[in-house]
């Protein structure tokens, strides 16, 4: 019954087989998944289970096949700012693994050291045109979906500072493990005359709490390694050198569940949150052309770009 939770078809398959099978058909007619489901998905992998298909090399996957670990690696010089191309890498990456039958979990990091990624492409947003931010935004609200909803283990490996979008980055995945040391992570959107999207404050809400959260999201806070762990914004920390070893330790912990189960008590706490924003993908779309493209977010946008210029 504890099989792999491939898609649909294996889903019907084990249901059909197995003694509880009533039970899991009820679960399933009750949450009704949605087309973007992971669970929902048909697996499309080929015979070796490998199907990493990415024309360039921003995002770096390997993947060990006896544990069915992959990891991911963000490789955007200089610091893995999150612009169209690399949106699109690992939206790419994350469904191919997602239907990579041998795939059981992600780590997810960065292949430059001390930064595992700086956020959205600041210059993806500053003076483009409406519907160009509108499509850059489609590709994030995508990515993340990707994220959020995946059936495989994920696990940040946050080897270096992780503002903004780093951090949304970090907050879809279901494990945090963070360098020690002047390391940063938190969502200081505010900073930038930005507001956070309601499915973003969500998850920090979910992880953090509310008043933690609030708080942090109002004053755009930017925490260090330690503040970020005692707040349970992350979950463990390692010396810099260390954290994908850790992250690979913790991953077989995790392993050691049965990834049906695992998988179905995510999405169950999860599902809430993606049918919302797929229901408001289009409002939250122009709420952020509109915000982004208004003349006195374009000019702090230009002041915070200056002020990292002038570091
Ligand atoms: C309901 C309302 C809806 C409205 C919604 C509106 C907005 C929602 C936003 C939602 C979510 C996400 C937002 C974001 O992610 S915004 C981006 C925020 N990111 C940051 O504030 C980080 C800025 N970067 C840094 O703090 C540092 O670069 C660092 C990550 C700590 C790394 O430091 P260091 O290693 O010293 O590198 P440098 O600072 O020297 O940077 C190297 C070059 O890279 C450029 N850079 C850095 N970050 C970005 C970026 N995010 N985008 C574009 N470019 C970036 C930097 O300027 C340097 O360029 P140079 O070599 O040409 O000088």
């Amino acid at each position: 019954m504890y099989s792999f939770i491939l898609g649909n078809e294996s889903i019907k398959m084990a249901l059909s087989v197995s003694a509880g099978g009533r039970v899991w058909r009820k679960f399933f007619k009750t949450f009704n998944f949605g087309p973007n489901s992971a669970l929902k998905r048909f697996p499309t992998c080929t015979a070796n289970g490998r199907l990493y298909s990415s024309s360039s090399d921003n995002v770096l996957v390997s993947k060990d096949e006896k544990s069915g670990i992959a990891t991911v690696r963000m490789n955007n010089p200089p610091v893995n700012s999150l612009n169209s191309a690399m949106l699109v890498s690992l939206r790419s990456c994350f469904e191919e693994l997602e239907n990579d039958k041998s795939c059981r979990a992600l780590i997810l990091t960065s292949q430059k050291p001390k930064v595992f990624c700086a956020g959205l492409d600041i210059l993806e947003i500053y003076r483009k045109s409406p519907d160009y931010v509108a499509q850059f935004w489609e590709k994030l609200q995508d990515m993340w979906l990707s994220l959020y909803g995946s059936r495989l283990v994920t696990m940040a490996a946050i080897n270096g500072h992780s503002p903004a979008g780093g951090c949304l980055l970090s907050l879809a995945c279901d494990y945090r493990i963070m360098a020690e040391g002047k390391f940063t992570i938190g969502l200081n959107e505010t900073q930038l005359d930005l507001v956070a999207p309601f499915w973003l404050r969500q998850t920090m809400v979910d992880v953090i709490g509310y008043r933690q959260a609030e708080m942090a999201l109002m004053i755009g806070a930017l925490y260090t390694s330690n503040k970020a762990l005692q707040l349970g914004l992350v979950d463990k920390l390692a010396p810099i050198e260390d954290v994908q070893t850790v992250a690979e330790e913790e991953v077989k912990n995790w392993l050691k569940i049965p990834d049906q189960a695992r998988a179905i008590t995510k999405m169950a706490s999860r599902k809430p949150l993606l049918d919302e924003l797929r229901k408001r993908k289009q409002e939250d779309i122009q709420t952020f052309r509109d915000e982004t493209t208004r003349e006195s977010v374009q000019i702090s946008i230009q002041q915070y770009l200056e002020k990292l210029k002038a570091k």
